[in-house]
């Protein structure tokens, strides 16, 4: 699934956060989103993912308009969202967040044995309460949770942010494997991206609301670059 964004404006009530940002996610790749706190990275997201609505701008999907739809209707087309916070039902026991999800999503049995395959550790935690689990445990359950949907596109929002790097490897070689059958991946990258810029092809900067570079993401790699692009006054 290939997205594109043009011109999109988006915020909270009165208040403008994006100002007409464009953006594109090409099928198969992982695209990384960077920038400092506060520019509007999630909001990004959640316009996408239709947890907010865009004030003005288009996002196709293949070519074709989707902009106006709502969280239900991102999903049932094919877009996953991981959110950043509050991203798994944390009453309910992990074997519950699968099945709710699953029920939500029309997923089956198989796809929920498929998930415990696939993640182990939910199955070990399966009667568990999510709000009990660790980060890194809650972060794998936020993204089975998501995939249950079967998505074409899957948004990630920080999925490794204060992870133990032995989860970080994990989430990067799931996402791999996702991205090379097909997937395309928005990754929000937080401070020490380099594992995920790694996989990446392509990185989409932004600050206050507007897009900054875009750019290959391997160029990100080159010593001291990162660090310049960061500090860079603009
Ligand atoms: N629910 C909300 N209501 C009002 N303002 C909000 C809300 N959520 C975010 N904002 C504001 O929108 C701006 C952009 O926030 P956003 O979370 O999109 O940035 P970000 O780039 O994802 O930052 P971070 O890296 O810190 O997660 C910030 O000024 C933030 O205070």
């Amino acid at each position: 699934m290939k997205l594109e964004v043009k011109g999109l404006h988006s915020g909270y009530g009165k208040v403008t956060i994006l100002h007409g940002v464009d953006f594109v996610a090409q099928p198969g790749e992982i695209t990384c989103v960077l920038g400092p706190n506060g520019a509007g990275k999630s909001t990004l997201m959640k316009t996408i993912a239709g947890h907010l609505p865009a004030s003005q701008g288009e996002i196709g999907i293949d070519g074709r308009p989707v902009q106006g739809l709502n969280a239900l209707q991102a999903t049932r087309l094919g877009i996953g969202y991981v959110a950043q916070e509050n991203n798994t039902f944390r009453e309910m026991s992990v074997r519950d967040n699968l099945l709710a999800s699953a029920l939500a999503f029309d997923g089956t049995d198989a796809l929920i044995e498929e998930t415990y395959r696939r993640f182990p550790i939910l199955d070990e935690r399966a009667g568990q309460q999510a709000g009990t689990l660790s980060g890194g445990e809650r972060q794998t359950l936020a993204i089975a949770n998501a995939l249950l949907a079967s998505p074409q596109l899957l948004i990630l929002d920080e999925p490794t942010a204060g992870l133990a790097p032995i989860f970080v490897d994990r989430i990067v070689e799931w996402i791999t494997e996702l991205a090379q059958s097909g997937m395309s991946v928005i990754w929000v990258v937080e401070q020490n991206p380099e594992k995920i810029l790694k996989i990446s092809r392509t990185t989409w900067m932004f600050d206050a609301g507007r897009n900054r570079e875009t750019l290959p993401s391997e160029a990100l790699l080159e010593p001291g670059r990162l660090e310049a692009m960061l500090l860079q006054e603009h």
